[in-house]
């Protein structure tokens, strides 16, 4: 019984800072409404993921300092709420994804966006370049590339034909489920899921005697869930939402290959964020087809102490054009000079924050 006194007491604490948490975010959401006012006056953007950035920089600063017990990880989850549900306030906004429901690109949108947000899951990668042109929709998150199947081309071409800028890069840990009804994995007949999936589950397959059974690629692997759901003997390759979103059960996680297994989106706007000091810029680049025209061009880059960190090829109706990220912003001095020099070749895809984790 004392024990239980002591908990009861606890609680009563904890019920008090409720209350004043609640109350402060009442304030905060007070403050934001005033913020949406000003931006609605100067036409400024919502969404300014290089200020959410320097808050939780700072605010991991002051939680080191006070040796507080969240870490950097606990911070973010619980401020990015937080900053979503005030955007809201400012101005609710569409977020269109490449769907379907419950796909990877879903939970790198809501990574980001959190719970409050509307969101339009749309087919293809296509159509999201063309509700962002037409207004529709206000944010877009597409896959860009993938650490097992690299580069998206759809993407690619995607910002070849439109002028969607990139606002911000999300990278996720890509982790499937085998998830079914089935009480033992013997009672498993056929398996449905991506076919791009099956080549990342090589292993678990081989090793659980199931590369035997029936593999039926299907266009998706929250479609793989559906199906499975209503049909004993099978199940799914899918992430952890789709089978979440079809309550079907979850037998194995994390049985994908390589553990290492990332997919990077990018966050596509009409707007351009201003420089965070920790930025990255990405851009597309169709050079004369002259020799050396590669070899000058990257050498500009480096005279100018820019460091390239990723430069793929990639062909767009004959053309062999480059995706090249590198760090910096756009408006940096040095980054300026060559951008300018090279403008009729470049088009700038955005600069935004870097996010800590790489593919
Ligand atoms: C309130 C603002 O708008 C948005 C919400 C933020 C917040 O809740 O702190 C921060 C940046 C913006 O994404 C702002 O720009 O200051």
């Amino acid at each position: 019984m004392a024990n239980e006194d002591g908990l009861l007491e606890l609680r009563e604490q904890l019920d008090s800072i409720d209350n004043k948490i609640l109350d402060l975010l009442n304030n905060r959401m007070k403050l934001v409404h005033k913020v949406g006012a000003l931006k609605a006056k100067s036409g400024g953007a919502i969404y300014r993921p290089e200020r959410e950035k320097s808050i939780i920089d700072r605010l991991e600063k002051i939680n080191n300092e006070k040796n507080g017990l969240l870490n950097r990880n606990a911070i973010e989850a619980l401020f990015l709420e937080i900053f979503a549900i005030s955007r809201n306030i400012e101005l609710p906004e569409n977020i269109g994804y490449l769907g379907p429901q419950g796909s990877f690109t879903h939970q790198a949108a809501e990574a980001r966006f959190g719970a409050m947000s509307s969101y339009v899951s749309i087919s293809s990668i296509k159509g999201i370049f063309k509700e962002l042109e037409l207004k529709k929709i206000k944010y877009g998150v597409v896959p860009i590339e993938n650490s097992s199947n690299g580069i998206v081309n759809d993407t690619i071409n995607g910002f070849s034909n439109f002028n969607s800028k990139i606002i911000a890069e999300v990278v996720l840990n890509i982790h499937h489920t085998l998830a079914t009804t089935c009480d033992k994995i013997s009672d498993i007949k056929k398996i449905y899921s991506k076919d791009i999936a099956f080549d990342q589950c090589r292993k678990f397959l081989t090793n659980f005697g199931l590369d035997e059974v029936e593999l039926i690629p299907v266009e998706s692997t929250t479609k793989a869930a559906k199906l499975s759901a209503i049909e004993p003997n099978s199940a799914a390759i899918c992430p952890h939402v789709a089978a979440k979103l079809y309550n079907l059960p979850i037998l194995f996680e994390n049985i994908e290959d390589k553990d290492n297994n990332k997919t990077r989106f990018f966050i596509l706007s009409d707007f351009e964020n201003t420089p965070s000091g920790n930025d990255k810029t990405s851009i597309l680049v169709n050079l004369p087809d002259e020799q050396g025209s590669l070899v000058k061009f990257l050498n500009d880059f480096n005279d100018a102490g820019i460091n390239l960190t990723k430069i793929k090829s990639h062909i767009v109706e004959g053309n062999s054009i480059f995706f090249i990220d590198f760090d910096g912003h756009k408006d940096d001095e040095n980054v300026k000079k060559v951008l300018e020099k090279h403008k009729s070749s470049i088009k700038i895809l955005g600069s935004y924050v870097k996010e800590i984790k790489d593919i």
